[in-house]
């Protein structure tokens, strides 16, 4: 897990608290992500009046370009790997045959209508919810007027608001909450025209699979991308920056996956900086740094992403941002200004959802002077959903080492469990951290298929600060993938003294 350092502005008191009503509160959340939405729902509750400004729809990125849409064209090609176990499963006819074969059985048009009609479907309930909870929803662009001014610009997109192009409403509030998100960094050599060189907010207008698609970046998005697409059908070229994949990952987790694009046929160049892209008659050139030139029939870019905190007025009104252009918040998603607090991918500390709404609450409950807890990095868990999927809790071992901690650890193959045998599945393991003296687990690792599902026991344990011995004295159906999380914690007992 990656936990970058969080800055720390100077503390202020919080706006609401102590003796204000959150009644007479009223809060401006700009940006409807889960940052922002979950953010708003805490709001309502605690009885502030709330509006979220939203100019793309609720949901957000979040929901309308990036976790939803990718983890349901994933969800696909997840069907296609499990159906590859059909011959050695006993099944004829089962095996969708080599990836170059799935072209002729793999309808994309159709998979990615299902992608978008989910991802409308979800920004839907989540605006009916918010409605039906009691916040307005305004539609536009919202912009800071100072410390405690929001100015909405409306493009007349929806009519509900009544306002059209160049109209502004303008929304005075207590408490602001700054959930702005982040968009794809693009380069300024390979720029995307949406149509062979794509960013992955573009990927779900392509109506045919690419034939050969080069994949530059290999962070997580890099990765699920290059996964998802070969297990789809198409050649896969992933242009790595670093030395392996998932540079940011568990080592022997990205190791593991690295040697399971290879042995699927995907083309791993590591040590390859992309310097160009560029269109040619019938695809794309991918010139890299060092002059050698990658062609295929699409690109896509994904070299990481850009806070949206640019021209937003956020450091006129004293919003202090660092050099990379995040907001600068602390643990309870405070700004540098009083009464502005900010949310999820547009602060950097951690860009996932779930930390992203867990920032929201945070700040709501902090400036309506509820009850609140600091951010806890050292308990979030998160998932890559590759094929093996590698989901992590906790502290990684990189940040151990790091920070000097002494932990014993061990690492159990999935081969070697009776129910993956049974399933077919061999690719993966489960890898426990715990305190030497204590027996606390600290972390864990597991690569496994649902590992995302398979991690919880873990999380349960490190959010609870269990022993290996409670994990290990837990029953585990026999035969579960999960009994290799107690058995790995039995081992553990064996080293903790
Ligand atoms: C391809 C991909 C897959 C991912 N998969 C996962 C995953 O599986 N699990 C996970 O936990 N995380 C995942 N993430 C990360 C996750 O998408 C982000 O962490 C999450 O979206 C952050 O939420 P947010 O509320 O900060 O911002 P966003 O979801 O980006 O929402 C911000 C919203 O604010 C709006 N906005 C911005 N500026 C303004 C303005 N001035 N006025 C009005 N509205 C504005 C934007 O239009 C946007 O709708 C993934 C990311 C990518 C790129
Ligand atoms: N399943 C999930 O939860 C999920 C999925 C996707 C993204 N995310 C979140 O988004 C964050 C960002 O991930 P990301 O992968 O979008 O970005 P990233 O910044 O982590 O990775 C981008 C990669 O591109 C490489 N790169 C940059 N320029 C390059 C070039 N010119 N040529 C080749 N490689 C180049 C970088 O070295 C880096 O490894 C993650 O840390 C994660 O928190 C989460």
């Amino acid at each position: 897990m990656n936990t970058p350092p969080q800055d720390t502005p100077a503390p202020v008191a919080a706006p609401g608290a102590p003796g204000a009503d959150p009644r007479s509160q009223r809060v401006v959340v700009v940006g409807g992500g889960p940052g922002g939405y979950e953010a708003a729902l805490v709001a309502r509750r605690l009885g502030a009046r709330v509006t979220v400004v939203e100019q793309q729809g609720l949901g957000g990125a979040a929901v309308l370009t990036d976790v939803v849409p990718s983890k349901t064209l994933i969800a696909t090609a997840e069907w296609l790997t499990i159906a590859e176990q059909g011959p050695e499963l006993g099944i004829r006819g089962g095996d969708p045959g080599e990836p170059r074969d799935r072209r002729a059985i793999v309808d994309l048009e159709a998979v990615n209508a299902r992608v978008l009609a989910l991802a409308e479907a979800q920004s839907a309930d989540i605006r009916a919810r918010l409605e039906r909870e009691g916040v307005q929803v305004v539609h536009g662009r919202g912009r800071l007027d100072g410390p405690s001014r929001v100015v909405v610009e409306h493009d007349g997109a929806d009519g509900a608001d009544g306002a059209g192009d160049g109209a502004t409403t303008t929304l005075d509030a207590d408490t602001i909450l700054l959930a702005l998100g982040a968009t794809p960094r693009t380069l300024d050599t390979a720029v995307p025209d949406g149509d062979r060189i794509l960013t992955w907010t573009q990927l779900y207008r392509l109506t045919e699979l690419p034939e050969r698609l080069i994949v530059v970046g290999s962070g997580v998005t890099g990765a699920e991308f290059a996964g998802a697409y070969q297990a789809l059908g198409s050649e896969v070229v992933l242009v790595s920056s670093r030395d392996r994949v998932l540079p940011g990952e568990d080592m022997d987790a990205a190791e593991l996956l690295e040697g399971v694009f290879r042995s699927r046929g995907m083309t791993v160049m590591s040590r390859s900086r992309a310097a160009t892209a560029e269109r040619t008659a019938d695809g794309v050139a991918v010139t890299l740094a060092d002059g050698r030139v990658v062609t295929g029939s699409h690109v896509l870019i994904a070299v990481g992403a850009v806070p949206s905190t640019a021209g937003l007025g956020l450091e006129e009104a004293g919003v202090r941002l660092t050099e990379s252009g995040h907001v600068a918040v602390d643990k309870v998603s405070r700004t540098s200004v009083r009464g502005i607090y900010a949310a999820g991918d547009c602060t950097g500390v951690l860009p996932l959802a779930s930390v992203a709404a867990m920032q929201g609450r945070i700040a709501m409950s902090h400036a309506l002077g509820d009850a609140v807890a600091p951010l806890k990095l050292g308990r979030v868990a998160a998932n890559i959903f590759t094929a093996p999927e590698i989901a992590t809790v906790g502290y990684s071992e990189a940040r151990l080492r790091e920070q000097g901690s002494r932990y014993v650890t061990t690492m159990l193959p999935l081969a070697r469990n009776p129910r993956a045998k049974m399933l077919g599945m061999r690719d993966g393991f489960v890898k426990l951290f715990a305190h030497p003296e204590a027996g606390v687990v600290l972390g864990g690792v597991v690569v496994a298929p649902r590992a995302s599902e398979l991690v919880f026991p873990i999380t349960l344990a490190v959010a609870h600060r269990l022993t290996v011995d409670d994990v290990a004295e837990a029953f585990t159906v026999y035969p579960s993938l999960s009994g290799s999380i107690a058995e790995a914690a039995r081992v553990l007992h064996g080293q903790v003294r």
